[in-house]
């Protein structure tokens, strides 16, 4: 099944309660996903955990936190503390993955990793199981509209791959330019969970944009895949 994450990064920060009523409800979202940017780890500054917390008491869409901060090990389980159901820190920032998945999933949220468009996924085939989702970010983190990289669609296929061959029932998630023009092309590489944000909030009708993001990634799934 395709999930469809919207992305508050493209939504209006001082409506945040409003803008995540906007996409959900019935077929709506599937998760709100939040930007946490630190401004050392990319160069943007966006929101953090009393926001986090704040959120999760405005809306009853489960919150998929995507943590683009440098000391992820220190910081992640304090997410999970303020409501996240799903917490993504980066391989490139992480000092001890392996414990830090374990930490997370032990305080009750799906433990999830998040790889820049420069980092291969190779390396990290022994920690699979230890993840409940992968992210494969599609632009550089940082900022919303940008342009899709379709050079990481190898990569998306890769890591579909390796999550078959070892049978894992994780999800993996892209996240950067996903769109009506892109999002088949993600789902087709084995993607199953996509993160949208103008392609959402700059629509017309948001909700409507994420019913149509999920008809088109469903229609798109390779013909008797798993996931
Ligand atoms: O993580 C992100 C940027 O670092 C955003 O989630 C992402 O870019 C979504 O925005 P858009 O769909 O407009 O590309």
């Amino acid at each position: 099944m395709a999930q469809i994450n919207p992305s508050i990064l493209s939504a209006d920060f001082a409506r945040l309660a409003e803008e995540a009523e906007r996409v959900g409800g019935a077929d709506g979202a599937d998760w709100l996903h939040v930007d946490v940017m630190d401004n050392h780890f990319v160069p943007n500054l966006t929101l953090g955990v009393p926001v986090v917390e704040a959120l999760r008491k405005a809306t009853d869409t489960p919150l998929d936190c995507h943590l683009m901060i440098e000391d992820p090990d220190r910081w992640a389980p304090q997410y999970v503390e303020a409501g996240a159901g799903s917490v993504t820190f980066h391989a490139e920032a992480a000092a001890a993955p392996v414990r830090l998945a374990r930490e997370i999933r032990a305080k009750g949220a799906r433990a999830s990793m998040a790889l820049k468009p420069a980092t291969p996924i190779e390396p990290y085939e022994d920690l699979l199981p230890e993840l409940d989702m992968l992210l494969v970010m599609t632009v550089e983190p940082g900022f919303g509209g940008q342009a899709f990289l379709d050079v990481m669609l190898p990569k998306i296929r890769r890591t579909r791959r390796l999550i078959d061959k070892h049978g894992l029932t994780m999800w993996l998630q892209v996240d950067g330019g996903v769109s009506a023009e892109t999002i088949e092309r993600c789902a087709e590489a084995g993607a199953d969970v996509f993160v949208a944000g103008s392609a959402v909030y700059g629509a017309d009708d948001p909700a409507a944009a994420v019913r149509m993001l999920r008809r088109q990634a469903q229609e798109a799934r390779p013909a008797g895949c798993a996931h």
